[in-house]
């Protein structure tokens, strides 16, 4: 294992669901630092890549992380190394915004072991940056849906894993929270080296954060570059038969839907 190796590659990565082939043979490489942004039609296979890669999902072919066979690590091991939020997690009753976000220092915790002050300031930390700390002592099923979508993604980055892995993380934000959590992201991966893959349906966003975006259509990749190179009115036509114009704003393509007259 060196600095160079991969912290995600996936080789030939094929998934069968309900007698349907959702994954057809996904090669991905993702490096140390890099945010790789899936894109791609409903039901192209995003959230079923993202499972896949942390062996949530049984798969064929290959999925390593930092050079491991997914499928061998155990539960815990995985957990330091990758934090992952679903496009819809389950919320659990009763439990308290302070206490759900702890759950993400799971994995740092000694078995039989109590949360230390260590972890407890990485938590608050995490609440002041995502403006959660008015919340800490809310049930969870008390909060608002952007509020809701914060608090899965302080779980995430309490966790201070190496790799997130984060599945439409901004859907239920105001423009404002999208910029804050994303700006936050960003700012945790230039400072820690954190490798960044999410999926998103929002492609002005998506050219504005990521270094990279892969398209995603039928379960194979159709397009792997830049966000200019892959974010292009020619391909939104062809895989998800939109009409769009493109703008290239010089921070990222500016993605705006031409209404049917
Ligand atoms: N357990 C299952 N059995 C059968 N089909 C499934 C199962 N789980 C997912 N699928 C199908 O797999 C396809 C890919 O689903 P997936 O959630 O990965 O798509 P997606 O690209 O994330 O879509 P979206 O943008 O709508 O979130 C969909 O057609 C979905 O209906």
């Amino acid at each position: 294992m060196t600095a160079a190796d991969p912290v995600i590659e996936t080789r030939d990565l094929r998934v069968e669901l309900g007698g349907n082939r959702i994954l057809d043979g996904v090669d991905l490489v993702v490096h140390a630092g890099e945010w790789v942004t899936v894109i791609g039609p409903n039901g192209a296979g995003k959230s079923t890549f993202l499972g896949a890669v942390t062996g949530l999902v049984p798969a064929t072919g290959d999925a390593y992380l930092l050079g491991r066979d997914v499928r061998r690590m155990r539960h815990r091991e995985r957990a330091r190394l990758v934090a992952s939020v679903a496009q819809s997690p389950v919320v659990p009753p009763g439990v308290t915004v302070l206490d759900y976000v702890l759950l993400g220092r799971t994995a740092h915790i000694p078995r039989f072991g109590r949360e230390s002050a260590a972890d407890l300031d990485v938590v608050h930390d995490v609440l002041v940056r995502l403006e959660l700390h008015a919340f800490t002592g809310r049930v969870l099923t008390t909060l608002s849906g952007g509020e809701l979508q914060r608090v899965f993604l302080a779980r995430a980055l309490a966790q201070q894993a190496r790799l997130l892995l984060l599945d439409e993380p901004t859907s239920a934000l105001d423009i404002g929270h999208q910029q804050e959590v994303l700006d936050l992201v960003d700012a945790l991966r230039r400072d820690h080296e954190l490798t960044v893959l999410t999926t998103m349906h929002d492609l002005s966003i998506t050219g504005a954060y990521a270094d990279r975006v892969v398209l995603l259509a039928g379960g194979r990749v159709v397009a792997d570059g830049t966000p200019r190179e892959v974010i292009t009115e020619a391909a939104l036509a062809t895989h998800y038969q939109a009409r769009v114009r493109v703008i290239d704003t010089g921070d990222g393509p500016l993605v705006v839907p031409i209404r049917a007259r």
